[in-house]
């Protein structure tokens, strides 16, 4: 019988932890957590994800911020708001929607963030920490934390032994992926576009996550039967069989093909996604927590 992942009732378990935190520490210090997040641009699925994170904040407890700016911001405006948010005392999270729009250049950006306060993972500092294996002192991108709620729910804690493939090599998901799979001593492979021979690598993973931007590129031939397949795609294709013009959305596997190989296989919609906000506010409570001096919450 294969599990298919319910990342909804994951995410959500994240947060109940988040919201008992949250009172905690306010109720303990005097201090409230506080995310900010800004947005530059009209792209509407942005404007979505911000709007659920602001939201979610509240819900948790957070003071939450959103800053809308126009398309036309310019590099010295956006950094001048990051030092002041940087510079603000109630705010534990800062949170950069990306990517911004053209010609914004988001590396300067990420970087400005004070470490401490990059809730989002992206600082070198955080990447570095988590390269160095340094699990509790830095902050973890969410997307790839919130997959690995998922192994560790499916696995525990020790990995020792299993064989794990990461396709893809992004900043965001693939290099912190491997880091983390590596900080739990599975035996990692990063694969991506030019790896020889994809599907044999893929063939040889335990626990095989993907994360290329293609739709449905890895297939049943691809899944070493009884492997952990984690899908962090989210591709928008045509759907012509729910009607003219009508779109839906896929990962980078083939969900039904390979749900028939694997023993534990994520969905999209509902997987990884719904863990990439939980993991925000993860992060904030951490971040908060640490900054009173307190001992933060584990996930
Ligand atoms: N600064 C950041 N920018 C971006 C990040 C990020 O982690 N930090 N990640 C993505 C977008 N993203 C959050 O920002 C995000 C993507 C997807 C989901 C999600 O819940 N997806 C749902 C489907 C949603 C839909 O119907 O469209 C799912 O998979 O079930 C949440 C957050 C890029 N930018």
């Amino acid at each position: 019988m294969t599990t298919v992942i319910d990342g909804k009732a994951v995410a959500a378990s994240v947060i109940e932890t988040v919201k008992s935190a949250t009172r905690t520490l306010e109720s303990e210090t005097g201090v409230r957590a506080g995310l900010a997040v800004v947005i530059v641009g009209d792209d509407p699925a942005s404007h979505a994800y911000v709007s659920s994170k602001s939201k979610m904040a509240k819900e948790c407890g957070f003071l939450s911020i959103q800053h809308t700016l126009p398309n036309e911001t310019s590099q010295q405006d956006l950094a001048k708001l990051v030092a002041d948010l940087n510079a603000d005392p109630e705010i534990h999270g800062i949170l950069v929607q990306l990517p911004l729009p053209k010609p914004l250049q988001s590396e300067p950006i990420i970087q400005s963030v004070l470490p401490e306060k990059d809730v989002d993972g992206l600082h070198v500092v955080n990447a570095g920490k988590l390269a160095t294996g340094d699990l509790e002192g830095g902050l973890v991108s969410c997307t790839p934390a919130g997959a690995m709620v998922f192994v560790r729910r499916t696995y525990g804690e020790d990995l020792s032994g299993l064989n794990a493939v990461v396709v893809g090599r992004s900043n965001l998901f693939g290099k912190p992926m491997s880091a983390l799979l590596l900080a739990a001593n599975a035996t990692v492979t990063t694969a991506h576009s030019r790896t020889k021979d994809l599907p044999a690598v893929c063939r040889d993973a335990d626990i095989l996550v993907a994360a290329v931007g293609r739709p449905e590129m890895i297939k049943a031939d691809w899944v070493k039967p009884g492997a952990m397949v984690i899908d962090v795609g989210i591709n928008r294709v045509p759907a012509p069989e729910r009607g003219e013009g009508k779109t839906k959305l896929v990962g980078d596997v083939a969900f039904e093909e390979c749900a028939k190989i694997a023993s534990v296989i994520t969905p999209v919609p509902g997987g990884v996604g719904p863990m990439t906000i939980a993991m925000l506010m993860a992060n904030t409570i951490i971040a908060a927590y640490r900054k009173a001096g307190r001992k933060p919450p584990k996930f």
